[in-house]
């Protein structure tokens, strides 16, 4: 059972060790079978879930930094990043199997390091785990309807579709990118706020429309896997627009949509907090100009690593504007009478 190491660097500074327990690009080997279900779990994209969650709790205006709920938060980031979304990571590969063993063969199924048996008991583990905490949120937090759990299924089942036939939204670059980009954006956001305040239908309207944003940065991943995406068919934006256009489709999304949330906060009232996201989005031009529309192919993690953070940043900037604001039932019950 070993694992041949990928031939390409992924970003640079971070050693392959490093690399194989956070499941990035540039692993090194491992027949470790816990470094390896690590790897399949991909703990770097449980950072936006997390993130997602601390924005939705920003956003509910209701967040204390108390024990219990400092405990619930950590509970909910769990659920969202290590269990489901690791969840999510490992279903993803293992019905990425034949893809992968063109495109990264180096995997840790392609490359038989570990059996596809062990495989789908890692997928019901974690996804039984992460409804059971779902689960214990809700009579946390004594919801009448399971909001979290509902989520939790929501989510599970957008998972399970994206990445298996017969539908296996992933072959659609729109809608794929889409689901991930709700997903990793709506998603954990109304799961944070669901936890500690109330979700609005305007606040999951205004998410999905941020989530377009985030359809921008999922095609950014499509960039590395061109070759056999358009071998097995698979309509990445970057298979049917070419690199290029699909490039500057990427950078267009991103910058509209946050650039819609500025217009969002000027109408809510909000104007620091618009200033400030106009702050951070000049960095994120900045770096598609001198990274993504220059070569996607080369640049897509210098790309991710130098404008992400800006994003993220903004998107905090927004929850807790909206959070500060009429468009969030506490905030306006407290706020003063004119
Ligand atoms: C598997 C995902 C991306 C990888 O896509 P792809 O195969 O194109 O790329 P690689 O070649 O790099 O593997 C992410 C898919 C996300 C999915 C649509 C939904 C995620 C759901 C959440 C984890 C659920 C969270 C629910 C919670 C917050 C209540």
């Amino acid at each position: 059972m070993s694992q041949s190491p990928e031939p390409s660097a992924g970003s640079p500074g971070v050693s392959g060790g490093a690399r194989q327990l956070l499941g990035m690009k540039g692993a090194a080997g491992t027949s470790n079978i816990w470094k390896i279900r690590l790897q399949l779990m991909k703990p770097v994209t449980w950072i936006p879930l997390i993130w997602g969650v601390i924005c939705g709790a920003a956003a509910s205006g209701n967040f204390h930094w108390t024990l219990p709920e400092v405990g619930a938060s950590v509970a909910c980031m769990l659920m969202s990043g290590p269990l489901l979304a690791g969840y999510t990571q490992t279903i993803n590969d293992y019905y990425d199997r034949e893809i992968d063993a063109i495109n990264e063969p180096y995997r840790p199924i392609p490359s038989g390091a570990i059996p596809l048996g062990q495989v789908r008991l890692q997928i019901v583990v974690l996804l039984l785990a992460g409804l059971a905490v779902a689960w214990g949120l809700d009579v946390w937090a004594g919801h009448s309807t399971p909001v979290l759990l509902l989520l939790a299924l929501g989510g599970s089942f957008v998972s399970y579709i994206y990445s298996a036939p017969p539908l296996k939204l992933k072959q659609n670059g729109w809608l794929g990118n889409y689901a991930l980009g709700a997903s990793y954006i709506a998603l954990p956001w109304w799961a944070g706020q669901a936890l500690f305040g109330q979700l609005t239908w305007t606040t999951a309207l205004l998410t999905l429309a941020y989530s377009l944003a985030g359809l921008g940065i999922a095609v950014v991943n499509d960039f590395k896997s061109v070759e056999g995406d358009r071998a097995l068919g698979l309509q990445s934006l970057p298979v049917v627009f070419g690199v290029q256009r699909a490039s500057w489709i990427s950078a267009g999304m991103i910058d509209l949509f946050q650039l819609a949330m500025v217009a969002v906060l000027i109408a809510i009232g909000q104007h620091f907090a618009a200033v400030l996201l106009v702050l951070l989005i000049i960095p994120q031009i900045t770096f598609q100009d001198i990274w993504l529309l220059r070569d996607p192919v080369a640049f897509d993690v210098k790309y991710q690593a130098s404008a992400q953070p800006f994003l993220v940043l903004g998107m905090l900037v927004t929850a807790l504007a909206i959070g500060h604001s009429d468009l969030t039932p506490i905030a306006a019950l407290t706020a003063p009478l004119p």
